[in-house]
C-alpha cells in the first residue's frame, strides 16, 4: 500500500494461494471451452475495426452470484478492497473484474483506465495466469510513470500488478502467445451492469 501510494503502482508476486490459483486456471479454461469470451469494447464509441486497432483481447465479465466456483477469489478481492479502504482511506464501494484473453498477435494500445463518462475506476488490479512465460513471448505490461522511463512488466503466472486507474498510462505490448489474466478495477461507486461495463 505504501509503494502504491508513493509510485502509483505496485507488483506483488505469488498473489493467490494455490487453491485460488488452481480454481482461476480451471475456471478460465472452462469458460474458454464453453466459448463464453467476447470481443472487448473500448470507452469511446467506435466501429469494431477501430477497436481492433486499439485492443485485441477477449473478455468474460465475472459475476459473484453466477460464478460460484470463484468464491475464494471474490473473498480475496473483498480483502483487497477492505485493505485499500483502511490504509489508503479510499472509500471504495465495489469492484468489477473480467477474465481477459489476448490471442497471439494482440495488444492494447497506451491508455488510462479512467476515462470521461466512466470516472469511478480508482485502482486497476491484474493477476496473470501465464504458466511457463519465457523471454520472447512478449505481452509485457508497459507502464509509463510520470516523469520516468517506461517500465516493462512480464505477465508471469500469479503476479499481481496494481496501479492508479486515473493517472498511470499503460499498454499491453504485442503478445506472441496466448496471454491470460484476471483484470479488474476497484470502484469508487457501485458497478454498472456488467454488460454495460467497458
Ligand atoms: O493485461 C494487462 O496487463 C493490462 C490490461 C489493461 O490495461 C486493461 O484491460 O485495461
Ligand atoms: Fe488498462
Amino acid at each position: 500500500m505504501d509503494l502504491l501510494a508513493q509510485q502509483d503502482y505496485v507488483i506483488i508476486d505469488q498473489f493467490f494461494n494455490s487453491e485460488r490459483l488452481k480454481s482461476a486456471h480451471h475456471f478460465f479454461e472452462q469458460k474458454q471451452e464453453e466459448g463464453e469470451f467476447q470481443k472487448s469494447a473500448i470507452g469511446a464509441a467506435g466501429t469494431s475495426k477501430v477497436i481492433n486497432e486499439i485492443r485485441g483481447d477477449y473478455t468474460y465479465w465475472l459475476e459473484r452470484e453466477r460464478d460460484t466456483e470463484l468464491a475464494a477469489i471474490f473473498e480475496a478481492l473483498d480483502d483487497v478492497k477492505t485493505i485499500f479502504n483502511r490504509l489508503l482511506y479510499l472509500s471504495l464501494a465495489d469492484y468489477e473484474f473480467h477474465l481477459a484473453h489476448y490471442p497471439p498477435g494482440s495488444f492494447y494500445k497506451k491508455h488510462l483506465d479512467q476515462f470521461e463518462g466512466r470516472k469511478n475506476r480508482m485502482i486497476s488490479v491484474i493477476v496473470y495466469l501465464n504458466k511457463g512465460w519465457k523471454d520472447g513471448d512478449g505481452g509485457e505490461l508497459r507502464i509509463h510513470p510520470e516523469g520516468e522511463d517506461a517500465i516493462d512488466i512480464t505477465p508471469l503466472e500469479n503476479r499481481c500488478v496494481m496501479f492508479r486507474s486515473d493517472t498511470l498510462f499503460h499498454e499491453v505490448l504485442t503478445s506472441n502467445t496466448s496471454r491470460k489474466s484476471i483484470t479488474g478495477w476497484m470502484l469508487y461507486q457501485p458497478a454498472v451492469l456488467p454488460f454495460l461495463a467497458l
